[in-house]
């Protein structure tokens, strides 16, 4: 979806040089994160890699071992949770089962020195804000689970936090609700223009919904930039395979290029590799391939995906292929037929053989 992003200059949240271990195990190794004011950053990674660490810590949840947090400018290692001004939406509907939408929303406010009316309004404004005013007294376990969710990040905004925090808060949900659901965020989120740490190890979610991701391993930033930098100039071999699909050739580099599949590509990551075999991480779409009665591949694989489909073919030396072509020309690659396969002379990133 396209968005228009609400993002100001400035930083509203820093974590710096930020480190946390558990027993033998580093969480957190050094990690830098700068965030602007009404930005949403998605922290992605794959299991373990410290996400959750990472935005616990910022909340307060859990303690650093070292480095700084700060929240407009203001180190924040000695605020309590419940003075960080944070609003927080996880995976698991946390909401009390025993008060309607509306009582959970107020809930979060029951600190703030209000009236009970006041309180009220608030938390009927939040729910329609959200898309679910009409359910206002409804009790959870008469919601479904993405209208939960939809309650839950009401009371999360009706604080008006600094910082909205959301760990996965999508992933309980089934594939056509999270889909949606995560369209709203997006647009609630740039309504109320609240910075926004969203934690996911979606790779879709995150390049659908963020201003810029940052792709953690090891308990650092690998690469952060905006969702079409990440895909398309991704800086390491790590993060070109964790966000999207690549195909891994065999190749060589030489005078700053790789050889591979008799086509010279250059290089997107040029320190990685000076010189000698590597492997090239190659998109589905930078490969085209031709039925051709000479051609050395086979067809062995058609994935149809809707107006663009994946084709997989196998070359002599047994390596699999994926392409990605346009399904209106699936009809002339069925399975079994002999193609041609070439390369498109986009810069590839690549690694140590
Ligand atoms: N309280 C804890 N005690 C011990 N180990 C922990 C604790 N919290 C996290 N860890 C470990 O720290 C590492 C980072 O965990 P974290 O939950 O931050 O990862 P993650 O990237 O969010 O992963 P996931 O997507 O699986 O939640 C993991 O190996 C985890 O097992």
């Amino acid at each position: 979806m396209t968005t228009t992003t609400a993002v100001s200059t400035g930083v509203a949240v820093r974590l710096e040089n930020v480190s946390r271990r558990f027993g033998d195990l580093q969480a957190l190794d050094g990690l830098d994160l700068d965030m602007s004011p009404g930005e949403l950053v998605a922290l992605l990674g794959p299991s373990g890699c410290g996400k959750t660490t990472a935005l616990r810590i910022l909340a307060g949840l859990e303690d650093a071992d070292s480095g700084r947090i700060l929240v407009g400018g203001k180190d924040i290692a000695n605020v309590p949770v419940n003075r960080r001004d944070m609003g927080m939406v996880f995976q698991a509907y946390s909401l009390f089962p025993h008060l309607t939408a509306v009582e959970n929303v107020e809930f979060g406010l029951r600190l703030r020195r209000q009236s009970a009316a006041a309180r009220r309004r608030r938390a009927r404004d939040m729910l329609d804000l959200v898309g679910i005013g009409t359910h206002a007294d409804h009790y959870p376990q008469q919601l479904s689970g993405g209208q939960q969710q939809r309650v839950a990040l009401a009371r999360a905004l009706a604080i008006q936090p600094q910082v909205l925090l959301l760990d996965e808060p999508l992933s309980a949900l089934d594939a056509k609700v999270r889909i949606q659901l995560r369209d709203e965020i997006r647009r609630i989120q740039l309504e109320v223009g609240t910075t926004t740490l969203f934690v996911t190890h979606d790779q879709e979610e995150a390049l659908a919904l963020a201003d810029r991701v940052g792709v953690m391993r090891a308990g650092r930033l690998e690469q952060i930039g905006s969702p079409e930098d990440i895909y398309r100039s991704p800086a390491t071999g790590f993060v070109a395979e964790f966000v999207g699909l690549s195909n891994r050739f065999a190749g060589h580099v030489k005078d700053g290029g790789v050889e591979v599949l008799d086509t010279r590509l250059p290089l997107m990551n040029p320190g990685a590799v000076s010189s000698g075999p590597a492997t090239a991480l190659v998109r589905p779409e930078s490969v085209e391939v031709t039925a051709d009665p000479a051609g050395a591949g086979r067809v062995v694989a058609v994935s149809f995906l809707g107006p663009l489909s994946r084709v997989t073919v196998t070359l002599p030396d047994d390596t699999l292929v994926v392409a990605q072509v346009s399904s209106a020309r699936l009809a002339d690659l069925p399975p079994g037929t002999a193609v041609r396969v070439t390369l498109l002379p986009v810069p590839v990133v690549v690694s140590a053989a």
